[in-house]
């Protein structure tokens, strides 16, 4: 394993991209060796410090993966299900760690992953916070220590700009109640309501996506029973949380066997 491992930024003029260059290049056990975006993006070409606003970095940002990632040893990527799931075959080809932090992904686009992984290491999660991940270990035992009195809705809140519903936080928060409750998640899963609905079906889990302004995150697990109601919340109010637990899964990913990993896998929880 490098001592200092070479990362890769993918989408590195994004919300995450920028947050997450500034912790690698600010992190003593990382070195920042490419920065990507997608072809056209007007940063392609310009001095990534310079693009940023700050003082010149030397990297000139690339729309071409295969040449930032061929002397990288890990790639950290907030960027598009599409954009996602085509680097991961270039990742697996060059045994890079590819650190996955995309939502939106589909059933397809995961078996995609799945043989990627086959090759090389892969970690994702829609929420790459500890204290998200904490949270889902609560809620699968809360589900589990309540009966089915309890109803459970996940509630969530984002920033205008967010593309994808439920947040992939969400889902996961909505897997963990499942698993949690011994309910398979597909059938449990109601993601709208809108008009006459009729009464809520028992054995359900609700989503519900609120969308506005610059809301980093916000997540409630929300057990609602006869004259009692438990919620479990995590708010995040600054982005750096999911870029460190980002740059923690490129460090983990290092001296692992190939295979698809999350983030429970990388914090031991
Ligand atoms: N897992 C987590 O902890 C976590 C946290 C925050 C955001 N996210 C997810 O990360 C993703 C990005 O979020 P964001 O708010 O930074 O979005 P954003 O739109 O600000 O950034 C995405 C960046 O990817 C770039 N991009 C698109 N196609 C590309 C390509 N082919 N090659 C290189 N770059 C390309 C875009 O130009 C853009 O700069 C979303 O799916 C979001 O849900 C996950
Ligand atoms: O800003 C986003 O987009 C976020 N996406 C993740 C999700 O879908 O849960 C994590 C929180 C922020």
């Amino acid at each position: 394993m490098s001592e200092t491992p070479g990362i890769v930024v993918m989408g590195a003029s994004g919300r995450m991209g920028q947050m997450l260059v500034r912790e690698v290049q600010a992190h003593p056990r990382m070195r920042l060796v490419g920065a990507v975006e997608r072809p056209g993006h007007d940063w392609i070409g310009q001095d990534l410090g310079t693009a940023m606003n700050g003082p010149a970095t030397g990297l000139r940002v690339t729309d071409d993966p295969l040449e930032a990632i061929a002397h990288a040893q890990g790639v950290i990527d907030f960027t598009t299900p599409e954009t996602t799931v085509e680097l991961s075959t270039l990742t697996a080809q060059a045994r890079a760690v590819h650190v996955i932090g995309t939502t939106g992904l589909s059933d397809a686009d995961i078996e995609k992953l799945d043989a990627a992984a086959r090759h090389a290491v892969i970690v994702r999660a829609g929420n790459m916070s500890l204290g998200v991940n904490l949270l889902t270990q609560l809620t699968r035992q809360v589900a589990a220590a309540l009966d089915a009195d309890f109803d459970i809705e996940v509630v969530e809140a984002h920033h205008r700009h967010k593309v994808d519903a439920p947040s992939g936080t969400a889902l996961m928060l909505g897997e963990a109640a499942a698993a949690g409750r011994g309910l398979d998640f597909r059938e449990a899963y109601v993601a709208a309501r809108d008009g006459i609905t009729g009464a809520r079906a028992p054995g359900t889990i609700g989503f519900s996506a609120i969308r506005g302004g610059d809301i980093v995150g916000e997540h409630d697990v929300i057990f609602a029973g006869a004259g009692e109601r438990i919620v479990l919340r995590h708010v995040a109010s600054d982005r750096a949380i999911f870029a460190r637990g980002a740059l923690k899964a490129a460090l983990w990913g290092q001296d692992r066997m190939p295979g698809h990993y999350s983030m429970l896998d990388v914090l031991g929880l």
